[in-house]
C-alpha cells in the first residue's frame, strides 16, 4: 500500500500514516498508556523513530508519538528543498489528526532544530520542550559544511561515510558494548533516499532558530553529551542561557546520540520536564 492510500490508518506493523497539510504521508507509532502524559519524539538527521526505541521502554506510563520525519524512514520523500519550519508545521500537522492539543516535545541534534522551529510556530502546542544534543544554528560556514557533506553522500555513497557517523555518533565504550545499537542505525543511516538526505543537509546548513529562543515561554531543558563534537557543550550552554528559565545538563561518557547512549537519563529528563510543566499549569 502506498502512503497516500494509508492515510490515518494503522498497519500491522504498528505504524500508521497521518496526512499533512501540504500532503505528506507521515510515518508514526504511539505506545505507552493512551491517557497518560503527552509526548512527541523527534529524531536526528538521517535515521529515524528508532532513536527513541530505548527511551520509548522506559515512559510506558506516557502517551508517546515516535514519527519518522518527512524525507526519512517510511514517511514521503518528497523533492526538496527542505525547510525547519516545514517540519516544525508537520508535528503540528500530526498532532492535530490525534486531536491532541499540547504535548511534551523532545527533538534530538536535527529533531531539536525541528521541535524550535514547531516550538516559535505553534507555542500552544507545547507543555514543555526537551533539546537534545542541538544547537538553533550551525555557524556561518554551514551552509557550504553541509553542502559539501551532501555532495559527498551523492558522489562516493553514504556507506563511505559511515565510519565517520559512528564515531560522530557514538562514544567508543558504548560502541564496544552495544554493537546492535550501532550496527540497528548504521543500517538506517545507509539506507537514506540520497536526494532526501541532500535536501535534509541543506536545511540544516540554512536553519537558524535563534531569534526565536528568547519568546519561549514553558519550561525547557537542555541536554548534550560531554564528548559531544557534532554540538558540543559550549553550543548547548549557549542555547540554554538564551531561553529564559531554560536548564543544562551534561551527560558524562557520552557523545552525539543520547536517546541511545544514557536512555535512563533522557527518560528521567523527560519526567522531570513533565513536573515542571504541571507545576507551572
Ligand atoms: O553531524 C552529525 O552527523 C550529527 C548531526 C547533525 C544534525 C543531526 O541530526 O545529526
Amino acid at each position: 500500500m502506498s502512503n497516500s492510500a494509508a492515510n490515518a490508518r494503522e498497519t500491522a506493523s504498528g505504524v500508521a500514516y497521518a496526512r499533512t497539510s501540504d500532503g505528506i504521508g507521515l510515518a508514526y507509532r504511539r505506545s505507552g498508556r493512551p491517557g497518560g502524559p503527552r509526548i512527541v519524539l523527534i529524531h536526528s538527521l538521517a535515521l529515524d523513530a528508532s532513536v527513541w526505541d530505548r527511551v520509548v521502554g522506559r515512559l510506558d506510563d506516557a502517551d508517546i508519538v515516535t514519527m519518522d520525519c518527512r524525507g526519512h524512514g517510511r514517511s514521503d520523500k518528497p523533492a526538496g528543498p527542505y525547510n525547519v519550519e516545514r517540519f516544525g508545521d508537520d508535528i503540528a500537522d500530526l498532532m492535530g489528526q490525534l486531536g491532541w492539543r499540547d504535548a511534551v516535545i523532545a527533538g534530538c541534534s536535527m529533531g531539536g532544530c525541528v521541535a524550535q522551529a514547531f516550538a516559535a510556530r505553534h507555542p500552544k502546542l507545547v507543555r514543555a520542550m526537551l533539546l537534545i544534543d542541538t544547537t538553533a544554528w550551525y555557524g556561518e560556514n554551514a551552509p557550504a559544511e553541509w553542502r559539501a557533506r551532501a555532495a559527498k553522500a551523492r558522489s562516493e555513497g553514504l556507506s563511505s561515510m559511515a565510519e565517520f557517523q559512528a564515531t560522530r555518533w557514538f562514544g567508543d565504550r558504548f560502541g564496544m558494548e552495544h554493537p546492535a545499537q550501532v550496527q540497528h542505525a548504521m543500517s538506517v543511516f545507509t539506507a537514506n533516499d540520497i536526494d532526501a538526505y541532500a535536501a535534509t543537509c541543506a536545511m540544516l546548513g540554512d536553519a537558524d532558530l535563534r531569534r526565536h529562543l528568547g519568546s519561549f515561554r514553558f519550561p525547557v531543558s537542555v541536554v548534550v553529551g560531554e564528548e559531544d563534537y557534532a554540538t558540543p557543550v559550549e553550543t548547548a550552554r549557549d542555547l540554554a542561557a538564551a531561553i529564559p528559565g531554560a536548564s543544562l545538563t551534561v551527560l558524562s561518557a557520552a557523545r552525539h546520540l543520547t536517546p541511545i547512549e544514557c536512555p535512563d537519563q533522557i527518560a528521567d529528563a523527560i519526567r522531570s520536564l513533565f513536573r515542571r510543566a504541571t507545576a507551572n499549569a
